[in-house]
Order: C-alpha cells, then sequence, then structure tokens
C-alpha cells in the first residue's frame, strides 16, 4: 500500500463572469401572444390548456439563466420543450415575448439591425444540425465563407480557414465538395465554420443528432477536445441526458418552457428537484457522475495521515477502483488538508442505496434501476428547421471510464471533465 497513491481534480471550473444573462425571458406563439406573460392567470395554465383557452403556446416560460464565461452551458429536454426556442432567442434569431437578455451587459432586446448582424456574426455563431454547406465550394471555401461575409480579404481569410480546418481534423480535405464528405466529415465542416469567425461564443443545436453513433461520440470528443484547449464559451442544445452529461459544466433541463432544474451534472443526477427529473436521470450510472464529496465520511483517528488521497472532485467510480486496487479506505484531500475518508461502504453505498448525493430530494429512489420508463412530454411537434430526424437510443458503455485499468495499476487517471460516459438510457426519452 502506498499513502501518495492520488486521484487527480477534475478541470478548473469556469470563471463566472455572465456572457449571457437572461432574465423573466417568455416566447409565446398564437394570437395576441403578448398578454400571456403578464396574466397571472393564463400564465399559470397548463400547455394544453392554454392552448385550448388562447390558441396559444408559451415554447419559453418564464426562464431565467447566466451563461458563465468560458462554460458548456447545455439546455436538455425532450421533444417540444422550447430548447431551439430558447436559444434562438438568445440572437433573436426568434423575437421573445417578454423578458430581458443581455450578452456581455449589452441589452440584446434593444439591439438595432446592424447591431444584431454583428452579434450572429462576430458575437454568438451558431452550428445547426443541418449546415447548409454551400455545395460547389470546397471545404476550405465553405470555412472561409463567415470570414467573407465580414469583408475580410482573400488570402487572409483562406490562411484563417485552413488552420482552422486543420483544427477539427480535416487537413487533407480542404479541396473537396461536401458531396464528398461522410455526415460527420460535414459536421466539422459546420463546425469549423462557426469557429472561424472566431465567436465569443458558440451556440450549438442539436449539431450530432443526426450522426450515427460512433461519429456522434467523436464529435462530442471533439468538442470537448476544443473547449479544453480554447476555453470557448458554448450553448449546447440536446435531448440526450447521455451527451448532457457528458458535455456540459451546467445543465438546465426544460420541460414545457420551463427550467426544471439547473445545476451541474452532480447535482442534476445526485439531487434532482422533482420526480420528473428524477425519473430522467434514473438510469444513469450514478457513481461516475457522483464525486466523493458527496461521498465522503469524516476521518476516524489516524486515517488523516495515511492511505491512499483521492481529491474531492474524482469520481465515486474512480475512487472505487482505487480503494480497490488498495485495498484500504482513500483520504479525500483537498489542497494539503484531509476533508474526510472513503471506504469501500460509503462508496458502495451511492451505488447500492442511491441516495447519495447530499440533496434534498436525492433519497428514496431504491437501487439502481434498469427500467425504460421515461417521462411523457406535452407531445407538440417541433416547428422550426432543426429537424426531426432523432436517435432513439444511444450507447455508451460503463467500462469507457477512463480511471478503469489505471487505479487497478496503483495509479490512477485523473477525471477531466467530459471522460465520463456514463451510458445512455436504453431506450432514451424520446422513443417512448
Ligand atoms: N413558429 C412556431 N409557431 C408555433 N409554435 C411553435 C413554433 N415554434 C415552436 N413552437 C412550439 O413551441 C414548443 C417548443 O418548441 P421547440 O422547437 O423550441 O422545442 P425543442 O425542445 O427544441 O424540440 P426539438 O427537440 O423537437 O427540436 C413546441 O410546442 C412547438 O410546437
Amino acid at each position: 500500500m502506498t499513502s501518495t497513491t492520488q486521484v487527480a481534480a477534475s478541470a478548473t471550473p469556469p470563471a463566472s463572469t455572465p456572457v449571457f444573462s437572461v432574465d423573466g425571458l417568455w416566447k409565446v406563439f398564437g394570437p395576441k401572444a403578448g398578454q400571456i406573460p403578464g396574466d397571472p392567470e393564463l400564465a399559470a395554465l397548463a400547455p394544453a390548456e392554454l392552448r385550448a383557452r388562447t390558441g396559444c403556446t408559451a415554447a419559453v416560460r418564464d426562464v431565467s439563466f447566466d451563461v458563465r464565461k468560458g462554460e458548456v452551458f447545455v439546455v436538455m429536454g425532450l421533444s417540444g420543450s422550447g430548447k431551439s426556442t430558447l436559444v434562438r432567442c438568445l440572437t433573436r434569431l426568434i423575437e421573445p415575448t417578454s423578458g430581458t437578455i443581455a450578452i456581455d451587459g449589452e441589452d440584446v432586446r434593444a439591439m438595432d439591425k446592424g447591431r444584431l448582424r454583428e452579434l450572429r456574426r462576430h458575437r454568438a455563431a451558431m452550428v445547426f444540425q443541418h449546415f447548409g454547406l454551400l455545395p460547389h465550394r470546397s471545404v476550405l471555401d465553405n470555412v472561409a465563407y463567415g470570414l467573407e461575409i465580414q469583408g475580410v480579404g482573400r488570402s487572409e481569410r483562406r490562411a484563417r480557414a485552413a488552420e482552422v480546418v486543420a483544427k477539427v481534423g480535416l487537413d487533407g480535405m480542404e479541396q473537396r465538395r461536401p458531396a464528398q464528405l461522410s455526415g460527420g466529415q460535414r459536421q466539422r465542416v459546420g463546425l469549423a465554420r462557426a469557429l472561424a469567425v472566431d465567436p465569443e461564443v458558440l451556440l450549438f443545436d442539436e449539431p450530432f443528432s443526426a450522426l450515427d453513433p460512433l461519429i456522434r461520440r467523436d464529435m462530442q470528443d471533439e468538442v470537448v477536445r476544443l473547449h479544453q484547449e480554447e476555453g470557448r464559451t458554448m450553448v449546447f442544445i440536446t435531448h440526450d441526458l447521455s451527451e448532457a452529461l457528458k458535455l456540459g459544466d451546467r445543465i438546465a433541463l426544460m420541460r414545457d418552457g420551463r427550467v426544471v432544474q439547473l445545476g451541474t451534472p452532480e447535482e442534476i443526477v445526485g439531487s434532482p428537484a422533482d420526480d420528473y427529473v428524477r425519473e430522467f436521470v434514473r438510469d444513469v450510472p450514478r457513481e461516475q457522475v457522483l464525486t466523493v464529496g458527496s461521498a465522503m465520511r469524516p476521518a476516524a483517528d489516524g486515517e488523516a495521515s495515511a492511505g491512499p488521497v483521492v481529491s474531492p472532485a474524482a469520481t465515486v467510480s474512480e475512487a472505487i477502483d482505487l480503494v480497490a486496487a488498495e485495498g484500504a479506505p482513500a483520504r479525500v484531500v483537498d489542497g494539503d488538508r484531509c476533508v474526510g475518508v472513503v471506504d469501500a461502504d460509503t462508496l458502495l453505498g451511492v451505488v447500492a442505496k442511491g441516495d447519495a448525493g447530499g440533496g434534498p430530494s436525492a433519497g428514496g429512489r431504491g437501487p439502481v434501476a434498469q427500467s425504460t420508463a421515461h417521462p411523457d412530454t406535452d407531445g407538440d411537434g417541433p416547428s422550426h428547421d432543426s429537424g426531426t430526424d432523432l436517435p432513439t437510443t444511444v450507447p455508451g458503455p460503463a467500462s469507457d471510464s477512463p480511471a478503469t485499468g489505471a487505479a487497478q495499476a496503483g495509479t490512477a487517471a485523473p477525471r477531466e471533465r467530459g471522460e465520463a460516459q456514463p451510458p445512455a438510457p436504453r431506450t432514451s426519452p424520446e422513443g417512448v
């Protein structure tokens, strides 16, 4: 047994300066939409009743949140929950009905056409599921297109485009036409095109929904890599819980236009805000998302000074590997302070009981279930252009845990944010 074995901390949390600041946002479609937010009785109606009484759909209902600089902010929810409408409101691709939106403190709703164009071109670039690549242009020229409409000169934009094409792993394909690329490669071109204009924030509207699962995972890894390398702020829409947990620093979970919970993956999985969220996350392997900080107990006499060391930010799964390999409890050390101890019982308790996580509503779920039941949705189909060809299952075997193996060798690998890949539910929510 060694006392120096250590599981390192996750990536440093992003700074907290907001890029986007959204307050009391509503988007209502339908006749006299503007009356709904200000009428407490109508505003409180359930979607079906609101439609029956007024003919209106409240796609976004009184939503408030900040997107912090450098974070991946995921907007997640079932089909029709309002994800696309919400994110399109950020740059007024859809006009909000009421509420405020600011980017770096500037009022987006007060922007004139020119300022809005500048916002969409330079500051908040959108990556769509269907990119609308220009078919007769080469990869390089497609990527350079955004710079072209910004008026950047030919040689400069081609040099910048070549740089970004290489960054997304398409070097050697610069002269191909979109038709000569696979679906995943086309997605990379779209991503490169958005990156080429070097926006402050990238908005992704379900960009990988149409990709087959392996390519989809590649693209997710690409986003994680780009984020880690560049620290760029990203807002990422997905209906896929596995994708949300993998990519998100924080997740806003939407239902019927409202954000029902906003939190880190650990908060969402460990402390679901209500039964809806609990049901949503019930198939997630908690040990891959929850951290030892939420599973430790106080150190007993003598325990604080010996034994393997684990960071409070390491996952329960990583700590299980470490404790099993070392055959001893591990000290949870924050900086140079021992803040607690995890042993086989406390760690397995998280897996077996499913009630760790410290939140007020985290208990009572019983054993980790393999049910295919999921929350139902309002059933409204989307009406925008992000497409509806959504996959119904997403793979992600538990054996992908990055720490497995390394810990068995006595030197547990650090968990980097984005590497935990909890398997998706056997049937994803929209599949029922
Ligand atoms: N232009 C529109 N007119 C009327 N209703 C709309 C319009 N656009 C969206 N809606 C409705 O608003 C609600 C939210 O739609 P939205 O497309 O934002 O959901 P979503 O969560 O992005 O769905 P998906 O995952 O299927 O893309 C749905 O009930 C939808 O039918």
